[in-house]
């Protein structure tokens, strides 16, 4: 059975992932959210998220109220994982037992969704920042009542607004996509920070520095999604074909290859964040 859904959708934590995935989603470019369908459920706006409720006029509520919760069919949860367990029951009071419930939280498992809301369709979503601007990646999970209802389809119709949308059939490797894709820009973030540094370090001045740091970074992204997708080369051929022998380039990846160099700390670093998702759905969350 597949149900035609075009009621609400709420978004409850609208934070820095909630105004994220609301912005991609408030893009009419891409076949987004009518702003009249969304609404926003926190108790105090700030920054992105306040001016998105401003400038398209979306719905904003402190918290879900039993009349409003029956028009909505698709429930985000977006709030910290430390914070999750505090908001489900009210929530759970609520909601009509045909919502679609979709968790984006770090290390919360599909059981602790499932054991609040009873019965319910439920989907575990990793997306990450650049779903703001349609450039995100979604990697999830639906339980066993998301597939009999047949709304895997209706999670990936919206989710896929910010991003291709990934499925996974085990949840335990959900902590590794976290590692990988969730909190992966801030890496590559970081990149572009510690470029900027060094150039600086090395005579640059600040501003140059900073613009030649986010110019390499943002082109270097584009140019590998556009190698992948006409099959050209992927992101080793990549950095080989700028590494000329006996050049600059080899003498730097001789550092950031070398032992203990960048590829082994990129995997510790997955590997703490990975272990992190874990501890956050063992109820370790300080
Ligand atoms: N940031 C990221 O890049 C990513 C985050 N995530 C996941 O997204 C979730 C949110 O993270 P992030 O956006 O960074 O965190 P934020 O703290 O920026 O956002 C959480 C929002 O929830 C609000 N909030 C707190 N309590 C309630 C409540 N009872 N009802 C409704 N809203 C509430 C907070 O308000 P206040 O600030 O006033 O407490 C805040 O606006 C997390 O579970 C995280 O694991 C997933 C992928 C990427
Ligand atoms: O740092 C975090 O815990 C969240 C989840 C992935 C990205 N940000």
């Amino acid at each position: 059975m597949t149900s035609e859904r075009n009621g609400r959708l709420a978004l409850v934590g609208v934070g820095r992932m909630g105004a994220a995935m609301a912005t991609g989603w408030l893009r009419k470019s891409r076949g987004g959210v009518p702003a009249d369908r969304l609404i926003f459920i926190d108790p105090g706006l700030e920054g992105p998220a306040a001016d998105l409720a401003r400038e398209h006029g979306v719905t904003h509520l402190a918290s879900l109220d039993a009349k409003t919760a029956k028009s909505v069919d698709t429930l985000i949860l977006a709030v910290k994982p430390q914070v999750m367990e505090k908001v489900l029951p009210a929530l759970s009071e609520v909601v009509r037992e045909d919502t679609l419930i979709i968790s984006v939280a770090a290390g919360i498992g599909l059981r602790t969704f499932e054991k609040a809301f009873p019965g319910r369709p439920i989907v575990r979503n990793m997306p990450n920042v650049p779903g703001a601007i349609g450039k995100g990646i979604n990697v999830a999970i639906a339980n066993a009542r998301a597939d009999e209802l047949g709304l895997r389809k209706q999670a990936e119709t919206l989710l896929k607004v910010t991003g291709p949308v990934e499925w996974l059939e085990e949840e335990r490797l959900m902590g590794a996509a976290t590692g990988v894709s969730g909190s992966g820009p801030a890496y590559v973030f970081l990149m572009a920070e510690a470029l900027a540094r060094a150039g600086e370090a090395e005579g640059l001045p600040a501003d140059l520095a900073e613009r030649l740091a986010v110019a390499t970074v943002a082109g270097a992204g584009a140019m590998l999604e556009k190698s992948l997708k006409d099959g050209s080369a992927n992101a080793a051929e990549l950095r080989r074909s700028v590494t000329s022998p006996k050049g600059t380039t080899q003498a730097a990846l001789d550092v950031l290859m070398g032992e203990g160099g960048l590829p082994s700390l990129i995997h510790k670093a997955v590997a703490a964040a990975e272990k992190r998702s874990r501890e956050l759905g063992s109820g370790e969350k300080k």
